[in-house]
């Protein structure tokens, strides 16, 4: 007979783990509520709504949450490809601005006859009614992924102005009331500011192998990317591979799943099972490190840094002086145009959002607050920051994966619930990647964080008496940790060693650009790779080795961290 099985008690002080206060995902979720009938569903916060009185549906795949068991973060069912009718118009645009092959679409710098027709085009296009859209949330996402996709054409084919070159003095770039008036209002029903985000490139951009079934990790796997700037196979691949991260990411929510389920349990079976989902768990993250390296070989670098992502950026793209973007139509008065905005550009015309980052992808986070990373700042860090605000001369990047820019150094504003007092300074990269995300995923990340799984005190109680299941631990950690040291790899050859060359002059032509002189091209040129930022604004060389260390910390018996960035 199967002996009765009984949930035992979390380990009691001095082992129960509480986030600190100012962790992150101790914040409380930011809201922006629909103000229309959203009948396919409004993205649920009733977790949070409850105070704490909903059950704990930390069950790692709810639909609550949007979290879909096969799929993961990527929706379960097909994304939209097209939309039709009265918005056939966006989808033109875009067409016209994309080209129909490779190299025949729109380049950045906008100095060419068929940008400027292009922009002139866009400017005629009428500001069309979006309530239709509102029957169906795939078509939604499609909107925002159009508008966003058109507002970074529009914005980035915009000639840079010649009445200054102090940025600080430049004018804020306007994106047409077509684009913005739509932008923000399908934007706060989805819970995302009116920019181009992880969730339009990745999530909402893709179909699988057979389209006319749910996609799955085991047999209907992403395979097609719809929306493209440049529509190589280069940045194809980046996204592709990105999505086939995600979804091998269900697996891992799966086992997360059990792990909780065991935890709750805590017997003697318990703890064997735990640690076996705890060495699958650090399996299934070696694999999304592998499928991550495949960029490696399937997206070319040079493309990569030159073409590519320059469409990325945001407002904030010039850094703290950055002039920022107008959304024309919106109004005056009631200017805050998302949750993700800081208060220091409310009222004002350039709004500074980021460009999407894979920082935006609620998987690793995920991870991370299972396994007890804390990504918060220590108090010196935080201390320094304070400095930073009271002294913002004295220098420009105090805390590693605090935003380097001093308008967005302020933490995400408090939404009615009592939290997001944090001083200024203190809101994370983390912190802010989350406003970047759709509203149910970031309400999914902060309710695991608001039910704290007792599992690494849980682990450091039987370390003693059940070595393997501090050993498993650790190895999920050591896991995660490769993944990290892999990325960066990722980074020093996609960023640090692109910004130090000159494009090749294959690479120049594909760019509208003038070839160089043999003597030109071989030239090194001089970066501090300090200065560098990524596409989320962060001061990336810092703040991925800090990731990366934080990831060690976290381990019961520590090893030694590896790669450098150089
Ligand atoms: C060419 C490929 C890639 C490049 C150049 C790249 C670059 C970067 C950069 C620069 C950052 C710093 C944050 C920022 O954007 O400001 C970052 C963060 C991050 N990236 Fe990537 N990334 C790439 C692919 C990926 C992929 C495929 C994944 C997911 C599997 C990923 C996951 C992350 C995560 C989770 C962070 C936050 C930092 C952390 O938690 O360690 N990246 N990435």
């Amino acid at each position: 007979m199967i002996p009765k099985r009984s949930p035992s008690p979390v380990p009691s002080s001095p082992m129960t783990h509480q986030l600190p206060s100012n962790h992150f995902l101790s914040l409380q979720p930011s809201f922006a509520q629909p103000t229309v009938a959203f009948p396919s569903g409004v993205p649920s916060t009733s977790s949070h709504e409850s105070h704490g009185q909903a059950p704990n549906t930390a069950s790692l795949a709810s639909a609550d949450f949007e979290v879909d068991v096969r799929t993961g973060f990527l929706p379960g069912s097909k994304n939209v490809e097209r939309l039709t009718g009265r918005y056939e118009v966006w989808e033109e645009a875009l067409d016209a601005a994309k080209g129909s092959q490779p190299g025949s679409g729109l380049i950045i710098g906008g100095q060419r006859e068929q940008e400027n027709l292009w922009r002139n085009g866009i400017q005629m296009m009428p500001v069309v009614d979006t309530a239709d859209l509102l029957v169906s949330l795939p078509h939604l996402r499609r909107a925002h992924v159009v508008l966003t996709f058109l507002a970074h054409f529009y914005v980035h084919t915009t000639p840079a102005s010649t009445s200054s070159s102090v940025p600080s003095t430049k004018e804020p770039i306007p994106i047409p009331a077509c684009i913005s008036v739509p932008l923000l209002t399908v934007s706060p029903l989805l819970g995302l500011p009116p920019v181009l985000t992880y969730a339009d490139t990745v999530l909402w951009n893709f179909l699988p192998s057979n389209p006319s079934i749910a996609p799955s990790a085991s047999v209907n796997l992403p395979s097609e990317i719809i929306t493209t700037f440049t529509g190589t196979r280069s940045e194809e691949q980046f996204y592709l591979i990105s999505a086939l991260t995600e979804i091998a990411g269900a697996e891992a929510l799966r086992l997360m799943r059990q792990s909780l389920d065991e935890l709750f349990l805590a017997d003697e079976k318990a703890l064997r099972r735990l640690t076996i989902y705890l060495k699958k768990l650090a399996n299934q993250i070696d694999k999304i490190s592998d499928i991550t390296m495949t960029l490696m070989k399937e997206v070319d670098p040079e493309e990569f840094y030159h073409l590519i992502r320059p469409w990325f950026r945001g407002g904030d793209g010039d850094g703290p002086n950055s002039a920022g973007w107008n959304y024309l139509g919106l109004d005056d008065t009631t200017s805050t145009t998302s949750v993700a905005e800081s208060s220091d550009t409310q009222g004002k015309k350039g709004k500074l959002f980021s460009g999407p980052s894979a920082g935006q992808s609620s998987l690793i986070h995920a991870i991370d607050i299972f396994l007890t990373v804390d990504h918060s700042p220590t108090e010196q860090e935080k201390l320094e920051a304070l400095n930073a605000v009271e002294h913002p001369t004295q220098s420009k990047i105090l805390v590693d994966s605090t935003p380097i820019n001093p308008s967005e150094q302020s933490a995400p504003p408090a939404h009615g619930h009592g939290h997001g007092a944090a001083p200024k300074g203190e809101a994370t990269f983390v912190q802010r990647m989350l406003q970047y995300m759709p509203l149910p995923h970031r309400s999914f990340l902060l309710h695991l964080s608001t039910h704290p799984t007792p599992l690494r005190p849980l682990v450091v109680h039987y370390a003693a008496s059940h070595p393997a299941l501090a050993a498993a631990y650790d190895g999920a950690l050591e896991s995660l940790r490769r993944f990290r040291e892999k990325h960066m790899r990722i980074v020093s050859l996609f960023i640090v060693q692109q910004a130090r060359r000159q494009p090749s002059e294959r690479v120049r032509k594909m760019m509208g650009l003038e070839p160089l002189s043999g003597e030109e091209e071989a030239q090194l040129k001089e970066v501090d790779i300090t200065e560098i930022r990524g596409t989320g604004g962060s001061a990336l060389f810092k703040f991925l080795k800090r990731c990366r260390d934080n990831t060690t910390k976290a381990m019961v018996r520590p090893s030694q961290a590896g790669y450098e960035l150089e």
